[in-house]
């Protein structure tokens, strides 16, 4: 049975069947409703993606096994030294409300598993200079032998769904649809594994699964689970809504990147997961797998020519300059200070 869909206006659900198996003219209306959605709201739901359900089944099974294992057998995949974004960070590591600067922000009731591009050709110059060795680190992997291939093969599946959906993006601004290639072709994507945990003993005053932020980079795909407790959107009068979980779907939305390129155009919205009803807080476990594409760490980041409406508002910067400056306020929390050292 189909899971019930919240009734939700402002998050479009868009089917990519035609962009993926039809004609040009049928690419080109899809780009016009994430062109639509982007404009308005900044997410969008999308089906007809062509994922294989397997796929998602078996990252989805493995990340749940390796939650279910002991505080101290996760332990193991935490990064050796500090700096090394990679591997397994426990519960409230983060604090993603930072990142927008909210004062009194409190760390995210959530741990999470990090990885970064699979199929690095460590023989390529591009990869060897001293900035892209602190880039593209070597993946943490945990001991369970379908760990790997599962989320490997999950990783593969979310680099072609991006690559479509910034063609379709690309369309959408009335660009060549190829305008982005050359942004991603060595992209710095990190798949993001979150496991926001049961609250039987409820959380600090303040405290949420995720504090709200806008993500950094230029689309996040979104695989979740419809439990008590889950991701909202802010609106924009201000309203938090919640976002509709469809059965065989992704969740899109678009990151501050997108928002600079577009000078603002699009928009990078303000989202968070909120806790449980106190009355639903056993049995909410809710797991997340998050692929935050980001383009390659040297990609240039200025108003793009057909966004020039409005002379652009944003500094020209890179893709790696925006990125470090998020995640040094993300990471500043004791436990995360605790579980590098
Ligand atoms: O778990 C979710 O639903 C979304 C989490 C999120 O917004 C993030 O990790 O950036
Ligand atoms: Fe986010």
């Amino acid at each position: 049975m189909e899971p019930i869909v919240t009734a939700l206006k402002s998050v479009p659900i868009i089917d990519l069947t035609p962009a993926r198996l039809g004609s040009q003219a049928d690419k080109l209306a899809v780009a016009r409703q994430i062109d639509e959605a982007a404009r308005s709201i900044g997410f969008l739901v999308v089906r007809g993606h062509g994922v294989p359900q397997e796929v998602i089944e078996a990252a989805s099974s493995v990340t749940r096994r390796f939650y279910d294992l002991s505080p101290s057998e996760k332990g193991r995949s935490r990064p050796r030294s500090k700096g090394v974004y990679r591997g397994y960070f426990g519960l409230e590591t983060g604090n993603l409300a930072s990142t927008i600067d909210e004062a009194n922000a409190k760390p995210d009731h959530r741990e999470y598993f990090t990885l970064g591009p699979v199929d690095v050709d460590a023989a390529d110059p591009y990869y060897r200079t001293d900035l892209a060795k602190e880039i593209f680190l070597p993946n943490i992997w945990p001991a369970d032998p379908q760990f790997r291939p599962a989320i490997e093969a999950y990783y593969r599946q979310m680099e072609e769904l991006a690559g479509l959906l910034m063609n379709l993006c690309a369309l959408g601004l009335g660009l060549d649809e190829s305008w982005f290639d050359d942004k991603f072709d060595k992209h710095t994507t990190n798949l993001v594994l979150s496991n926001y945990p049961d609250q039987p003993d409820g959380v600090m005053d303040g405290q949420l699964r995720a504090g709200a932020h806008t993500d950094y980079g230029s689309l996040t795909i979104l695989k979740t689970e419809d439990k008590p407790g889950g991701l909202e959107v802010q609106t924009a009068d201000g309203r938090w809504e919640a976002v509709p979980i469809v059965a065989d779907a992704f969740i899109i939305n678009l990151g501050d990147l997108m928002a600079y390129w577009t000078n603002d155009e699009w928009v990078s919205t303000m989202h968070r997961v909120v806790n449980p009803p106190r009355d639903k807080a056993v049995g909410s476990r809710r797991q997340s797998l998050v692929f935050f594409h980001q383009p390659n760490y040297d990609a240039r980041i200025a108003c793009i020519p057909t966004c020039t409406a409005q002379a652009p508002k944003y500094p020209v910067t890179t893709a790696n300059a925006h990125l470090q400056s998020k995640m040094a306020k993300m990471n500043d929390t004791p436990k995360f200070a605790e579980a590098t050292n």
